[in-house]
């Protein structure tokens, strides 16, 4: 294939994915109530200046000069360093634009300089090979990013953009030497660029499908507003610990906590204060536990606390601290400017060698009544008749 022939296909394959994505957005924001999402601007923009690039890049000869040089390849930088950014984007950082932009604007400039100082094409191709080669790695560093926990896809994608980027900047300075690139040599350098087109579209897509299949099968067990595990969650990791609890000198105890008269903070200051509320509590409790700890939303206002290798009489301590340490420190909430004082009312049991999740929690949920009865803001065990007065 000449390199013509490549470079109307990687204009036409960009144009393709713009159509795509397009068309992609229109559904999504005929689906949906609120305004279309904007996730993939920076991509869809890449696939747009790329998409232009080549297509000026392709009619050299035909258009001016200025057009299928020095502006054209001003847009395929823009284009690079735009795929780059989508990277570091899914990777979760935006600081992209602090380096980017300014690296950027320093690749146009030569690029322009030695257009208008009349370098040979040998230098310009040189020059942009290194350009392109630069936003090539920071998209690759993006990938990188958390290397050993990456999944096999970040790290294919990895290696072969690494591959292809050594194969584009080689071609590129080839061009230095005295007797100049070799048509092959140039022909696979173009022929990388292609492929990279190619692994940057379909790696990018399957990945953002990647983050929102670990994005759905993290909401099964997390609930989404306090970042801690949701009932589902809770109860899988309270299982072993209910088996462990068959074995002596294993215990284990749970605590169960439902915050009091939470209805009136949603009533009186609104469902955003009630959220923040429920998320100063998740914080308040953590504090007073240790990491092994694990606390869990089971809905609602309500909570459970999972103590390992805790026996009665020390989860009945530390549910006492969770008590006070939540009565003693009320919320801010800056936009209704208010401050919230909140109770919370703690049942207390260990996990017994015959318990079931559904026996355990019988009790613990008993004792939680019997003191919300008792007038709220206390800590209750469970079958034992002593009782810690708020
Ligand atoms: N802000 C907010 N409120 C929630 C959420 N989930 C449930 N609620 C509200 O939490 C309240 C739970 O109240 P309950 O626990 O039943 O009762 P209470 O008002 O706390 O009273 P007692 O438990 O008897 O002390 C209800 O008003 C729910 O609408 C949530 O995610 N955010």
């Amino acid at each position: 294939m000449d390199i013509r022939t490549l470079l109307l296909a990687l204009a036409l394959g960009n144009l393709s994915l713009c159509a795509a994505l397009f068309f992609f957005e229109q559904g999504g924001s005929a689906n949906a109530t609120g305004p279309a999402p904007r996730r993939h601007l920076s991509w869809g923009h890449a696939k747009l200046c790329q998409a232009v690039a080549w297509t000026l890049l392709y009619f050299r000869g035909v258009l001016p000069d200025f057009l299928t040089i020095p502006l054209a390849n001003a847009i395929l930088f823009a284009g690079f360093a735009l795929d780059a950014a989508a990277l570091w984007e899914l990777a979760g950082r935006r600081v992209w634009r602090r380096y980017l932009l300014p690296a950027l604007g320093a690749a146009v400039g030569v690029y322009t300089a030695g257009w208008l100082l009349q370098f040979g094409a040998g230098a310009r191709t040189a020059i942009a090979s290194v350009a392109a080669g630069f936003f090539f790695v920071s998209g690759i560093a993006a990938l990188g990013r958390g290397w050993r926990a990456g999944t096999p896809l970040r790290r294919y994608l990895l290696l072969l953009m690494l591959v292809l980027t050594v194969m584009v900047v080689a071609r590129g300075l080839r061009g230095l030497t005295p007797d100049g690139a070799s048509p092959l040599l140039a022909q696979l350098g173009v022929a990388a660029l292609y492929l990279m087109m190619l692994a940057n579209a379909f790696g990018y897509l399957l990945l953002v499908r990647e983050q929102a299949q670990s994005e759905l099968a993290r909401l099964e067990v997390v609930d989404p507003l306090t970042d801690v595990p949701n009932r589902r969650g809770f109860y899988q990791a309270l299982t072993p610990w209910i088996a462990l609890a068959r074995r002596p000198g294993m215990p284990a105890a749970l605590i169960v906590m439902n915050l009091d008269q939470f209805k009136r903070v949603n009533d009186n200051y609104g469902h955003p204060a009630g959220d923040m509320v429920l998320k100063a509590m998740v914080d308040i409790c953590k504090k007073q536990l240790r990491d092994s700890d694990q606390m869990g939303r089971l809905g609602g206002a309500e909570f459970a606390i999972l103590l390992p290798r805790t026996g009665q009489a020390d989860a009945v301590m530390v549910a006492e601290r969770i008590r006070s340490a939540i009565a003693a420190l009320p919320v801010k909430a800056e936009a209704e400017k208010a401050i919230i004082s909140m109770t919370a009312s703690l049942g207390v049991t260990v996990i017994r060698a015959e318990d079931s999740t559904v026996s355990l929690f019988k009790r613990a949920d008993e004792a939680l009544q019997a003191a919300k009865l008792a007038g709220r803001n206390r800590v209750m065990e469970a079958q034992v008749s002593s009782m810690i007065d708020a």
